[in-house]
């Protein structure tokens, strides 16, 4: 097969050296950083990762979770309708961007003067971060800026805003490439000796200088060398305490680090040299810390801010926030985008999630520790409220005792809530109707399933919090993609709300571009998404294997409609995606996408219906009326593709998920993203400042540039889709010959097929999963195979805990346990034959340019 290129199928984690990618930034915590169980080798350490219990070798992220800022509907911003129809193409209105721009630098220089002195007043364990690097200034470029053609885009870009010498040429050619992984060896530029920052901590030394050939040549071979670096608007404080433990250390070879230590800067060395305990441990793990600590500080910031008050006053808006964007926002224009027209913020109802889980473990565990603190209110709740893991790893020492005790416990649970005997709890537990009121509730029935239902066969990917598992359910030999999350770590890490919403998101949805969910379910310590298996794997996958990284304009409309047609949708019911990156965009067997992972997703507070606007000859459904005048104010998203009102830090809506959509085509187009800069710092004041620049490629149309332009326009208010939402993309000339309501009929560009040499997983899940983990090189060190072994074993084990026992009182109580009533029989039959392992994309010979927009009728 000519064109066919192979690639390994999405790897389990423990082949995550094999990638790169950027994660999403609300992701506190590398994910290897952010291993539950450390295992006794180092080698072990990338694939061992816990979700389960042995608690006290664990490494917990500081608790953060988001708290919403929903800004008060009656200050619903002001936005300016603009009709793209009629319009030259090629005509962008970026009238204010010079304005814009100015003020915006003013406000990065006074923003790296704060930083600056904060850092004078720091300690010396605080790391300093890039601002001391000036802020590169607007390319004195026209809006488009043709740069010579060479055979590969992707070598040849340059980051915008950098200019096209002889080093920015080989740092384009670091930056255009974008190659993602949660634990490739990815170096924050204050880590990276190449940087000036740490150049200037490590005066002295013999790191040469940020431009030497030597450093670059580091930088070049080492895929660490996707450098980022910390957000001008955000201080990087090193790791916080809890994000190390003595056994990262112990397996760094480093006695010296102790768990509370935070890596300094003059600890950090450059990963080639691998001499501090910082770099070997990033070297050896392969982790990504560039969005650690833009996350973490962001998060308390949004903690502080929000978490201890139901209605948050203006002043206290003012005084509070730590975003020193917010804080220094002394222009008239930001101030006035600050407090007006959003003056009133109301903490989202969920919330009361946060403040229960603040508060319940402590008094939980001091309540079974003997009740010392009799300060602590009595807490109600049974064993399932705090699963073991999170027992083991606040060292209770009845833990020794909770595995065996859970599923008597459970026992007691189902078969009399009256026995229980401590007399604690006398009420009934309520059963949750959060989503059994809800419309699409004749949907689900009781769930019908559970862990012990399926068979692993092999995992698919890790997440921030899940891992997901490519599983058959032993009954029917179908195969889903079973996500299961720890609850001790969505307690410890206060990710309640987000499973939640994921829940609520995937259960909600009934859409052919958004991933089908077809049981949920909890045990005493997991909760189990149950949805359909897209054995494409990722798009990002997809995209890698062709030899630019990148799908001509027929196909990238092909994406891109489907894209439109899943985010119209998502809106149309209230959510906000916020996470569009092809990471995260699946391929169904058919070739056709599938929207997934909807952690960071939002829904809007009183959603409002969708309205239809203009005549009966052409009316147009109004989607951003579904969530007009929400704003939220986390600081979500992923680097290369975060909005600059994201950034800016005065709130976003629904518009953040069509400035994705531009960056998503650009990525399709050229292979890299816009506005990638050399670190974070870069790439956020790229985002900020700079206009999208096009490589010389003639292949492109003009109104393709357009719509990107106009997706890409930095004013959330103008920006395309500012009107009407999905219909105002759907109506711009790049989509002309879309027929938007076959898009399920077109031909898909790609077609993933299963090839026949990857792994062996039928013989491999026969022999038990400890022969996955060997093939896939994870658990290497002695023991940890054996550890995940036996975690997934409980995982696939536990018995599901129906919501009648699950009292109210309880963090997962809404986490409603059910089963789709009606299956497709759509879902793949598990095949003896089949391999698992490896797939391959195949160019679909039914689709080529001429009639790429050809659409097959169903027999
Ligand atoms: N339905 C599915 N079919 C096939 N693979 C899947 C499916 N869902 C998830 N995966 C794989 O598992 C990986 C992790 O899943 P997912 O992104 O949902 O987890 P997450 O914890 O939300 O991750 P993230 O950190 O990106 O938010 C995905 O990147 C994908 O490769």
């Amino acid at each position: 097969m000519e064109n066919q290129q192979v690639i390994s199928q999405p790897p389990s984690f423990g082949d995550n050296n094999q990638r790169s990618r950027s994660v999403s930034l609300s992701k506190l915590l590398p994910r290897s950083l952010r291993k539950a169980s450390v295992t006794p080798t180092n080698e072990s350490s990338a694939g061992s990762t816990s979700l389960g219990d042995n608690g006290k070798s664990k490494v917990r992220p500081k608790d953060i979770d988001k708290t919403e800022e929903i800004l008060s509907p009656s200050n619903a911003h002001c936005h300016v309708l603009e009709d793209v129809e009629g319009q030259t193409p090629a005509s962008p209105d970026f009238s204010d961007n010079v304005e814009q721009q100015q003020q915006e630098q003013q406000i990065t220089s006074r923003f790296s003067l704060k930083i600056k002195n904060l850092f004078k007043s720091s300690s010396s364990k605080v790391l300093d971060t890039t601002v001391s690097e000036p802020l590169p200034s607007p390319p004195a470029t026209p809006d488009e800026i043709e740069l010579p053609q060479t055979p590969n885009l992707a070598h040849t870009h340059l980051p915008v805003g950098v200019e096209p010498t002889k080093s920015s040429g080989e740092s384009g050619n670091n930056s255009a490439r974008r190659i993602r992984s949660p634990s490739t060896p990815i170096m924050p530029s204050h880590m990276s000796a190449s940087h000036p920052v740490v150049m200037q901590a490590l005066s002295g030394s013999a790191q040469g200088s940020p431009t030497t050939s030597t450093a670059r040549a580091d930088r070049r071979s080492n895929r660490s060398d996707t450098v980022r670096g910390s957000n001008p608007y955000f201080v990087y404080q090193g790791l916080p305490p809890h994000a190390l433990s003595s056994q990262d250390f112990d397996n760094s070879n480093n006695s010296s680090m102790r768990p509370g230590d935070y890596p300094s800067l003059s600890s950090a060395t450059t990963p080639t040299t691998g001499s501090s305990p910082l770099s070997t441990y990033i070297q050896k793990d392969h982790r990504n810390l560039s969005n650690l600590s833009l996350n973490d500080i962001n998060e308390n910031e949004e903690v502080q801010s929000f978490g201890n008050s139901n209605i948050t006053s203006p002043e206290r808006k003012q005084t509070s926030s730590t975003n020193p964007f917010r804080e220094s926002s002394t222009s008239p224009r930001m101030r006035a985008a600050t407090l007006s027209p959003f003056p009133v913020i109301v903490v989202e109802p969920e919330s009361r999630h946060d403040e229960e889980l603040i508060a319940l473990p402590p008094p939980a565990i001091a309540e079974e520790s003997g009740g010392k603190n009799s300060n602590v209110k009595p807490v109600l709740r049974r064993v399932a409220s705090e699963p073991n893991a999170l027992k083991n790893a606040t060292g209770n020492s009845n833990s020794s005792s909770s595995v065996s005790n859970k599923h008597e416990s459970h026992n007691a649970c189902t078969t009399s809530q009256g026995d229980d005997t401590s007399g604690a709890i006398s009420k009934e537990p309520r059963r949750s109707r959060r989503l059994r009121n809800k419309s699409f509730s004749n949907k689900f029935q009781e769930v019908v399933v559970g862990p012990q239902s399926f068979e692993k066969i092999k995992m698919l990917g890790q997440g921030d919090v899940g891992k997901v598992y490519l599983v058959k359910e032993k009954k029917t030999n179908r195969l889903y993609a079973l996500k299961i999350f720890s609850k001790a770590e969505m307690i410890k890490r206060k990710k309640i709300k987000r499973i939640l919403a994921e829940q609520e998101i995937l259960a909600t949805s009934n859409h052919p571009f958004i991933v089908t969910l077809y049981h949920s379910f909890q045990s005493e310590d997991y909760l189990y998404l149950c949805m359909e298996y897209c054995m494409g794997g990722e798009f990002f996958r997809a995209l890698q294997t062709r030899k630019t990284k990148c799908i001509d304009e027929d196909d990238a409309r092909f994406y891109a409609s489907e894209v439109t047609a899943a985010l119209e949708y998502l809106h149309l019911m209230g959510f906000i995606y916020r996470d569009l990156k092809p990471e995260n965009i699946l391929l169904h067997q058919s070739g056709h996408i599938m929207l997934s992972d909807f952690d960071l997703s939002v829904q809007a507070k009183d959603t409002k219906n969708p309205v239809v606007k203009g005549s009966a000859l052409s009316s147009l459904l109004d989607t951003k009326i579904c969530s007009d005048g929400f704003r939220t104010n986390s600081f979500v998203g992923t680097e290369e593709y975060i909005a600059p009102e994201v950034i800016r830090g005065n709130g976003h809506t629904a518009a953040v998920d069509w400035w994705t959509l531009g960056i998503l085509i650009y990525e399709m187009l050229f292979g890299f993203t816009p506005f990638k800069g050399d670190n974070t710092n870069q790439t956020f004041s790229n985002i900020l400042k700079n206009d999208v620049i096009f490589p010389n490629n003639n292949e492109i149309s003009r109104t393709c540039k357009d719509l990107i332009k106009r997706l890409l326009t930095k004013n959330e208010t103008k920006r395309l889709g500012s009107k009407l939402g999905a219909s105002d993309i759907k109506r711009h000339p790049f989509f002309k010959k879309v027929q938007w309501s076959l898009l399920r009929n077109q031909e898909p560009p790609l077609i993933p097929v299963l090839t026949e040499d990857g792994y062996d997983f039928t013989k491999l899940s026969n022999n038990t999963n400890k022969g996955v983990e060997k093939s896939k090189g994870i658990g290497k060190g002695k023991g940890s195979g054996d550890l995940t072994t036996e975690q997934e074993r409980i995982m696939f084990e536990e018995k599901v805990e129906p919501d009648d026992i699950v009292s109210d009182d309880d963090p997962f109580h809404d986490f409603n346990s059910m089963s789709l009533m009606q299956q497709d029989n759509n879902s793949l039959i598990y095949g003896d034959n089949n391999s698992y392992g490896k797939i391959s994309y195949t160019p679909n010979h039914n689709r080529s340019r001429s009639n790429s927009h050809r659409f097959f009728k169903r027999t």
